[in-house]
């Protein structure tokens, strides 16, 4: 489904590790080789994180998990892969002499990328036998979560190996750019660089500490970074007229200029101390792994909010995300999975997401409605309603709902949902939808909804095709010996 069947990882490291995680949970079996002796823990702390955030990235059914193996060369990890990615660390002879051993054993079909923040393709090629198939795939930190790879070729590369790159990438949940010139840095580091080199002035100068420095950042455009970039945010600020009138305005002002651009500061022993303590302080007592949980927590939420954009449709990040979810849904959401008629069917399971919190410390209302309506849409593929089937023109609306909140969900909590049919018509479905606590099997909360066939183009009930009903009193019949479930019929305001 990906066009990966298996990846080889060569460095294991916070990008290397990273990109583990990215093939492992697109359901890619992926070989590692790093002589480090903790690479395999820092591998699997890495993968840790990166469950716990698609845990609570996506209620969209992820593939099994790929196998992880450690080899103990990198002959072997090579061996029978599709993708290689070096990821070691960012030394010109060290890459070339890593590529040139992957060259030597890699399938002469295998896509090579490395992972290099700024070295060019061209000079990363120059010793390889099979030159045409290596291009830099420049990912960002935590690659698990951010989906952009930056795509550039070097002298020799093939644009076939450029384009089947590309095509790689979507379906592990990735956007590939391909930047059409090879220039160092690329071009995300280049934009990087610049602010870093004016934020080391601004610290070196006295005009701010490191933590009002971050401020000024996460506080204002940063947010607005995220979701427009730059020139479409400074399009907007050029008002009505546009960019034209943005450029008018300010591009004199480049000339005064208010820059330190092209100066490099010091690094010297007296910054490197005034850096390393404005950032002991601004971290308090929050170690690296609590800054990674914060940090994949927020991007979980700006991730999510990205994907509700543009109303609904999504936007940026979120888009592809959304695109993403529908993809997983279409491969593993339309499977018939066999159930056992004693019980409610089990449908969704996750966990709650940072965004789905509130002020109260636990599961916003509105979440709890988003769970049953996955609930539901999980009944529906099971039944035959999958994406193909609404596209033709059917589909079940939901027109009634009652929800019951008998405990608290909180933040990061492992739940999921059943369902019991109560009964079924050739218009209409009667469901009973209960959230536990997966740990304890606790019933957390419970939905009660009727569900109307519909001809969605006219926008009215119609009956539902036997081999859809059929399914749907097949699993009604068997829930009707079970016994009612508590709570069933109830309404706002009835004694207990
Ligand atoms: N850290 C970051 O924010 C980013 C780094 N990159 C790039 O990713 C690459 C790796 O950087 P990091 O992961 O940060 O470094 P790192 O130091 O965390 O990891 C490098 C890993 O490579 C392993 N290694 C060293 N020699 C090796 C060899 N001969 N064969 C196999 N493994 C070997 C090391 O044991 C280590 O685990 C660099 O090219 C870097 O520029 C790209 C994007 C972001
Ligand atoms: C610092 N860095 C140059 C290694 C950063 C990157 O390459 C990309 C990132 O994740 O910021």
């Amino acid at each position: 489904m990906t066009g990966i069947n298996k990846a080889a990882c060569i460095g294991g490291g916070v990008i290397g590790g990273g990109w583990i995680a990215r093939f492992l949970l697109a359901g890619i079996d992926v070989d590692v080789f790093d002589p480090h002796p903790e690479a395999s823990r820092i591998v699997g702390e890495v993968i840790a994180n990166a469950e716990k955030a698609y845990a609570m990235l996506t209620g969209a059914p992820l593939p099994p998990r790929g196998r992880l193996t450690f080899c103990e060369t990198l002959e072997e990890a090579v061996a029978g892969a599709d993708w290689i990615q070096e990821s070691v660390p960012e030394r010109l002879d060290l890459k070339r002499g890593v590529l040139n051993e992957i060259d030597a054993v890699a399938r002469p079909d295998a896509l090579i990328g490395s992972s290099t923040s700024g070295l060019l393709p061209t000079d990363l090629q120059r010793d390889m036998k099979h030159p045409e198939r290596l291009f830099v795939a420049h990912p960002y930190n935590p690659v698990y979560l951010l989906p952009l790879v930056e795509i550039v070729g070097g002298e020799k590369t093939s644009a076939a190996t450029i384009k089947a790159a590309m095509e790689r990438l979507p379906p592990i949940g990735m956007k590939g750019v391909h930047i059409a010139k090879e220039i160092e840095a690329f071009v995300g580091d280049r934009l990087l660089e610049a602010l870093w080199r004016e934020a080391l002035w601004l610290i070196h100068d006295d005009i701010c500490t490191v933590e009002t420095l971050d401020d000024v950042i996460r506080y204002s455009f940063g947010l607005r970074w995220a979701q427009m970039g730059l020139f479409q945010t400074y399009r907007i600020a050029g008002g009505e007229a546009g960019m034209r009138h943005f450029l008018a305005q300010f591009g004199p002002c480049l000339a005064w200029p208010w820059t330190k651009l092209t100066d490099v500061v010091d690094l010297d022993d007296a910054l490197i101390e005034k850096i390393g303590q404005q950032s002991d302080e601004q971290a308090a007592d929050l170690s690296i792994r609590e800054l990674e949980r914060i940090r994949d927590e927020n991007l979980v939420g700006i991730l999510q909010a990205l994907k509700g954009g543009d109303g609904g449709k999504g936007w940026g990040a979120g888009k592809l995300l959304k695109d993403f979810e529908q993809s997983l849904w279409a491969q593993g959401g339309g499977t018939t999975t066999s159930f056992d008629p004693s019980k409610p069917l089990r449908l969704v399971e996750t966990k709650v997401s940072p965004a789905w919190v509130d002020y109260n410390g636990h599961m916003t209302e509105h979440r709890y409605l988003q769970v049953f309506g996955d609930t539901s849409d999980a009944l529906l593929r099971l039944v035959g309603v999958d994406v193909a089937y609404v596209e033709a023109g059917h589909s079940y609306y939901t027109v009634e709902t009652h929800i019951r909140h008998l405990g608290e969900a909180k933040l990061g909590q492992a739940i999921h949902s059943t369902c019991r049919i109560l009964s079924v018509n050739d218009k209409r479905l009667h469901v009973f939808h209960t959230l536990h606590d997966t740990a304890t099997g606790e019933a957390i909360a419970t939905a009660e909804h009727m569900l109307l066939h519909v001809d969605s183009k006219a926008g009215k009930a119609t009956p539902a095709p036997a081999v859809i009903l059929d399914k749907v009193k097949a699993i009604a019949e068997a829930h009707a010996n079970l016994v009612a479930p508590e709570g069933v019929g109830r309404y706002v305001g009835q004694k207990r």
